[in-house]
């Protein structure tokens, strides 16, 4: 029997993938909302939410999902964002809070905002928790347990609003912070969005190696590289928008990137090895450090207690 807590009483999600079926799960098991409505555009994803009990009530457009709700959540990729929410604002109640979770803030900001008509609160919200798997199917209940979920709030947010959203994020298991946009999108592109950059490079590079070794890059992949194949696997639509929509941030840390990678590269040439020894070394600090401050809660255990050696 869920815990009965409602922070809202009906809440809509639009667009069906990971983060909404994962809210939704998050939702009744805790009891946050009296109904939750959704949509999402593919006929097969409504079909499929229906099949599985995926929301109370599976609308067939946004608008019919978001009329009367007290918290419209707009759950699509970030380049879809600004259609979305241009053809749910007609029918928006006063006083309802609008929110998203695009991976991106600063660019779904401008997208959203203008739509939103006065009375409504608008205040952006980006979960760090996901998979590399999409769809309706892919949604579980814990997702959002002990990772952060960061708001941002936008010019002017009514600070009741934002607390009742926060409350939200934490009934879905979530310690929640709140970071303005620019930040939030510099932040992203040096833990998030780089790095799957990197991964699908990686990948990509092993695929034309492969022409050459055959099957061997798949057959005897370490580790590392199947973690970039994981990472790799992420939906190719919702890549595509967040590298479009965070270009700035994400061309800032890929050019210190490559910098530090000619660097790198210059001193296998070279045979620096001391340069490549303190490289390695401070790297490393680094992880312990994510470690020891428990923000790592997939480290095995072998990590923690080789920490002070
Ligand atoms: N996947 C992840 O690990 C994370 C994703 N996010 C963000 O969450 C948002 C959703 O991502 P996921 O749930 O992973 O994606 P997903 O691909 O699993 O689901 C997206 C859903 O939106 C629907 N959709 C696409 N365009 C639409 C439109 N114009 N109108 C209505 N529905 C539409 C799709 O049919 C699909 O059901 C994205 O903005 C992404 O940046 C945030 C945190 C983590
Ligand atoms: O699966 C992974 O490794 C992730 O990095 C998950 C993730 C993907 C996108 C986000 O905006 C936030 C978290």
């Amino acid at each position: 029997m869920p815990k009965q807590n409602p922070v809202y009483g009906r809440v809509a999600l639009i667009g069906l993938g990971l983060i909404a079926s994962s809210m939704f799960w998050a939702i009744k098991r805790a009891g946050l909302a009296g109904e939750v409505t959704g949509y999402a555009r593919s006929e097969a994803t409504r079909a499929t939410a229906r099949e599985i009990g995926l929301c109370d009530r599976v609308c067939d457009s946004a608008a019919e999902a978001a009329e009367g709700a007290d918290l419209v959540v707009l759950c699509v990729p970030v380049g879809a964002m600004s259609a979305v929410a241009a053809e749910i604002a007609p029918v928006l109640k006063s006083g309802a809070t609008v929110s998203d979770v695009g991976s991106v803030k600063a660019a779904v900001i401008a997208a959203i905002a203008p739509h939103i008509p006065a009375g409504v609160h608008f205040i952006p919200a980006h979960p760090l928790a996901g998979t590399e798997h999409s769809g309706p199917r892919s949604g579980f209940a814990e997702l959002f347990d002990n990772r952060w979920s960061l708001i941002v709030p936008t010019a002017g947010s009514d600070a009741a609003a934002v607390a009742k959203l926060r409350g939200f994020w934490e009934g879905l298991g979530a310690n929640v912070e709140e970071m303005d946009a620019e930040h939030h999108d510099l932040v992203l592109a040096v833990t998030s969005h780089t790095p799957h950059l990197i991964a699908y490079t990686m990948v990509g590079v092993a695929d034309d190696l492969r022409r050459v070794t055959d099957s061997e890059v798949i057959k005897y992949s370490a580790a590392g590289f199947r973690d970039f194949t994981r990472i790799a696997a992420s939906d190719p639509t919702m890549w595509r928008d967040v590298f479009l929509n965070n270009k700035e941030a994400t061309l800032e840390i890929l050019g210190r990137f490559t910098e530090e990678l000619f660097a790198l590269q210059r001193a296998i040439r070279t045979g620096d090895g001391d340069m490549l020894h303190d490289y390695f070394t401070r790297t490393r600090a680094i992880r312990r450090g994510i470690i020891e401050a428990g923000q790592d809660t997939d480290a095995p255990d072998f990590g923690r207690s080789k920490a002070g050696s």
